[in-house]
């Protein structure tokens, strides 16, 4: 089966999560090999000793990258819902990927600051905002928007299986699913 890394970028709170869970329910029933690359675990266990600077992020990034790349050459879909928030971090990883001829989509989940900031599932706006955190993505910390991403989600009215189904429809459209 062929492997390939789809990676999730977008701001706190996008969904990207949920669309890669929701992605993975679907690959999992159709038979294909997944893992879910879940941004919490990643920095518990592969990224412990990194922060949120711009150097950390970058570091985390390619980490990420590395592994993903790892798995998908190995006919793994890895689903990746991590920030990224920098142009160069992400182009890196392409550029790994492309080295190593192994399949890569870059999915924005473009979910507007007002959206994610209302959604804030993890409570980071609200503590950006009394003062108890800084340096969030977005806010007061920058999130470069892919200039061409493989594909742009701004379907977050709609059910999150909607948007798994429109990054299934391209992994289809590539011969990957
Ligand atoms: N300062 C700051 N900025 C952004 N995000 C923050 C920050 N501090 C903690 N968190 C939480 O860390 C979660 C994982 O971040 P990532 O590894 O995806 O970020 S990055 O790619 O390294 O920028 C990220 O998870 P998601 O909310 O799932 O995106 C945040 O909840
Ligand atoms: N269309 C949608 N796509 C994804 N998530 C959605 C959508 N509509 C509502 N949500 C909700 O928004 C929240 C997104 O959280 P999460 O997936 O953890 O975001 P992220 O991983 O980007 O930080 C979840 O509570 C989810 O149920």
């Amino acid at each position: 089966m062929t492997g390939a890394t789809v990676w999730l970028t977008g701001l706190p709170s996008a969904g990207k999560t949920t669309i890669a869970r929701a992605l993975a329910r679907r690959l999992r029933w159709e038979g294909h090999a997944v893992e879910v690359l879940d941004g919490d675990e990643l920095r518990t266990f592969l990224s412990a000793d990194l922060g949120f600077s711009r150097a950390d992020r970058d570091t985390h990034v390619r980490r990420v990258g590395f592994v993903a790349e790892l798995l998908a050459s190995h006919g793994v879909k890895a689903l990746v819902p991590v920030i990224a928030p920098y142009e160069t971090s992400r182009e890196a990883v392409r550029a790994h990927h492309q080295a190593e001829g192994t399949a890569y989509l870059e999915v924005h989940v473009a979910t507007p600051l007002s959206v994610c900031s209302a959604r804030d599932v993890k409570g980071l706006y609200a503590r950006q905002a009394a003062g108890d955190l800084t340096g969030l993505t977005g806010v007061d910390d920058p999130y470069e928007e892919p200039q061409a991403p493989d594909l742009r989600l701004e379907a977050h009215g709609a059910p999150a299986e909607e948007s798994a189904a429109a990054v299934h429809a391209l992994l289809t459209e590539r011969g990957l699913a």
